[in-house]
């Protein structure tokens, strides 16, 4: 790496430099005007902190749970797509790096690697979670989901927000397409072949008529916990829950489909209060910097989810590169925490937001 990045801008920067324009204005873009996109990062600066003095933080400890799993933050690995477009370590380097940083990384639908070979390449013991995209051709998604199920993933993230691609400008000013070389094994198995395919064509295999009964028989069916991402609304938090799911992930897919939506940080207070404690509340979008964790758990989230920001250090330096961006926001975490007086994350609570 050129420089010793000390920040997450810093493997922005990184980041940048070393993709080609197609594939980094895919990674990084959103849609429209990006508004949603800028909006993620920038709300969660709107929140502002106040400490608690004479707390003894002798003794800070980032260390939580997430649907009953230990991790040693509250900071999740998201599902982003093609990560070997990134850096030929690929989904099983983001899951070792994960494993490294003692969290859970959730491994796409649409990933450059199937879930086991993901399981094979990163240690055994590790919590992984698979997140769904529920196909037209539903063989190819029951499939994976009994691979992942098979090979030990110990949750399932059913994404909602997403029956098209949003207008992601980016893709459509470069022509962005996946390079040769690059193979999406789900792709392949519902069309032959995805060379040379484009995110219009890949959401062209999404299930658009999926609904509140799927959602509900998905969550019967399941073995697993069924957490949903992807969720607005807290109408449809609510109904997320009534229909059996552990968690709800508030979430507006990184600013990459509907312009214009609300931040996350701006939608999460919402939906905690609508689900009142019934499942878990997981948050993601915009979240850069170790304050910004403290935010949302202040806002009553049980953890958050870093998209963008683990594919930098990928990008940057392959599973190193990835361990070195999470362990750098536990460092920013358990600064911030210290100075904010909280000496566990149960500490984090409303009562710490200006
Ligand atoms: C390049 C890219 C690909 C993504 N692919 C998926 C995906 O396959 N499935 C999914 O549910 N979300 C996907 N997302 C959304 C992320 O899971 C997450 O919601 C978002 O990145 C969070 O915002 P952040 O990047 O600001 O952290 C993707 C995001 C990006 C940036
Ligand atoms: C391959 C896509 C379906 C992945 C995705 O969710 C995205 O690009 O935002």
């Amino acid at each position: 790496m050129p420089i010793d990045p000390c920040c997450l801008a810093d493997y922005e920067a990184l980041a940048q430099e070393l993709l080609d324009a197609g594939p980094h204005g895919y990674f990084a873009g959103g849609a429209g005007d990006e508004r949603t996109l800028r909006a993620n990062v920038a709300a969660w600066g709107e929140h502002r902190l106040l400490p608690r003095v004479l707390v003894d933080v002798h003794d800070v400890s980032t260390a939580t749970t997430v649907l009953g799993t230990p991790v040693s933050m509250p900071v999740l690995v998201a599902p982003v797509a093609l990560q070997k477009m990134a850096h030929p370590d690929g989904e099983a380097g983001m899951a070792r790096a994960a494993a490294a940083a003692g969290t859970i990384m959730t491994l796409s639908t649409i990933a450059t690697s199937t879930p086991s070979e993901v399981a094979t390449g990163a240690p055994a013991d590790a919590p992984r979670w698979f997140q769904v995209y529920v196909l037209s051709d539903r063989g190819v998604t029951r499939t994976l989901v009994e691979e992942a199920e098979a090979c030990g993933f110990t949750a399932l993230v059913l994404t909602v927000d997403a029956p098209r691609a949003g207008r992601r400008e980016c893709d459509l000013r470069t022509g962005f397409a996946v390079p040769e070389g690059i193979d999406m094994p789900a792709v392949t198995s519902a069309t032959g072949g995805s060379a040379g395919i484009t995110p219009a064509g890949f959401f062209s295999l999404m299930d658009t008529t999926l609904s509140w009964d799927d959602l509900e028989t998905f969550v019967a069916d399941s073995p697993l916990p069924v957490l949903v991402k992807g969720i607005h609304h807290p109408a449809d938090a609510r109904k997320a829950v009534e229909r059996g799911v552990a968690g709800v992930v508030v979430s507006n897919h990184g600013g990459r489909q509907l312009d214009n939506v609300p931040a996350t940080a701006d939608m999460l207070g919402p939906v905690v209060d609508a689900v009142a404690g019934a499942a878990e509340i997981l948050v993601d979008g915009g979240i850069r910097r170790g304050t910004d964790v403290c935010a949302a758990l202040a806002l009553g989230a049980r953890a958050v989810l870093v998209g963008r920001p683990a594919l930098w250090g990928l990008t940057a330096g392959g599973e190193a590169g990835a361990l070195q961006v999470l362990k750098l926001l536990q460092a920013e975490l358990e600064l911030a925490m210290t100075l904010l007086g909280c000496a566990r994350v149960e500490d984090i609570t409303a009562d710490r937001l200006a």
